[in-house]
């Protein structure tokens, strides 16, 4: 990693509440340009209001959080392909029609690798949302998302759902495909084996702030994997 590196998201002594409840306390934290970073942390670390914030759905209530060098909001979330976990198609289209929809609504979306990204996961262009299990809807939502030839990618727990070894291959595929488009990537799983060849950066969160951040490559050479780094924080 270069440091003179420019940072695609500053975040700086954020805070977020939900009512009384404290979700980002003080967190502070940078992601660089063109890498592919993991936000690791248990239930409830804050890691989903962090990634709506930047993605500009919800503000910070203090702090500054600067976003491909602006402050996030609606317009500015154009540029940034957000999948928000808990993330749902409309049951009644087809695979086919969920590309046409996505296409029109979404900034940046490339139809043929949309359905480069739908062969390689297994979808079929017939195939309806109504009638996919878990899994197969889970690969639509990120082969759309991956489709988008934008800046930013924030994808909140996209192997939620999908089985052990389509994992894999699908990490395979994106290594080479992130390389490539050099696109800034920001995701949280709980998956961490399974995907942890995919990061070169890792932010470890917990109760609202980041208690760890640094480059993979390290990490792994100090503590064997992000895998034990994790253990070693919360086990
Ligand atoms: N809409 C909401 N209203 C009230 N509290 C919320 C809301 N969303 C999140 N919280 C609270 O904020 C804290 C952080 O939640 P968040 O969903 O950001 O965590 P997370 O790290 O993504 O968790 P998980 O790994 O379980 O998805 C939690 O204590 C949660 O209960």
């Amino acid at each position: 990693m270069n440091v003179t590196a420019n940072m695609a998201i500053r975040a700086d002594r954020l805070s977020k509440s939900y009512g009384k409840k404290l979700a980002i306390e003080c967190l502070s934290m940078t992601v660089p340009e063109h890498s592919i970073t993991a936000v690791l942390g248990p239930n409830g670390a804050g890691k989903s209001t962090l990634m709506r914030m930047i993605a500009g759905q919800a503000a910070p209530d203090e702090g500054i959080l600067t976003v491909l060098g602006r402050t996030p909001d609606r317009e500015a979330g154009r540029r940034v392909a957000y999948l928000p976990d808990r993330a749902r198609w409309y049951p009644h289209h087809t695979v086919e029609q969920a590309a046409e929809w996505f296409g029109k609504l979404q900034e940046g979306f490339d139809r043929e690798r949309a359905w480069e990204l739908f062969d390689s996961f297994g979808l079929e262009a017939e195939m309806k949302v109504s009638g996919m299990s878990r899994g197969q809807e889970a690969r639509l939502m990120l082969a759309l998302c991956l489709a988008r030839d934008v800046p930013l990618l924030v994808l909140d727990e996209p192997f939620s759902g999908i089985d052990m070894i389509s994992r894999e291959k699908i990490v395979g595929a994106l290594i080479d495909s992130f390389a490539e488009r050099m696109q800034t990537v920001l995701i949280s799983t709980h998956e961490i084996a399974e995907t942890e060849s995919l990061f070169d950066r890792a932010i470890f969160m917990d109760r609202g702030t980041v208690v760890l951040e640094g480059e993979a490559e390290r990490l792994r050479a100090e503590r064997g994997s992000l895998q034990q780094v994790y253990r070693q924080l919360f086990g």
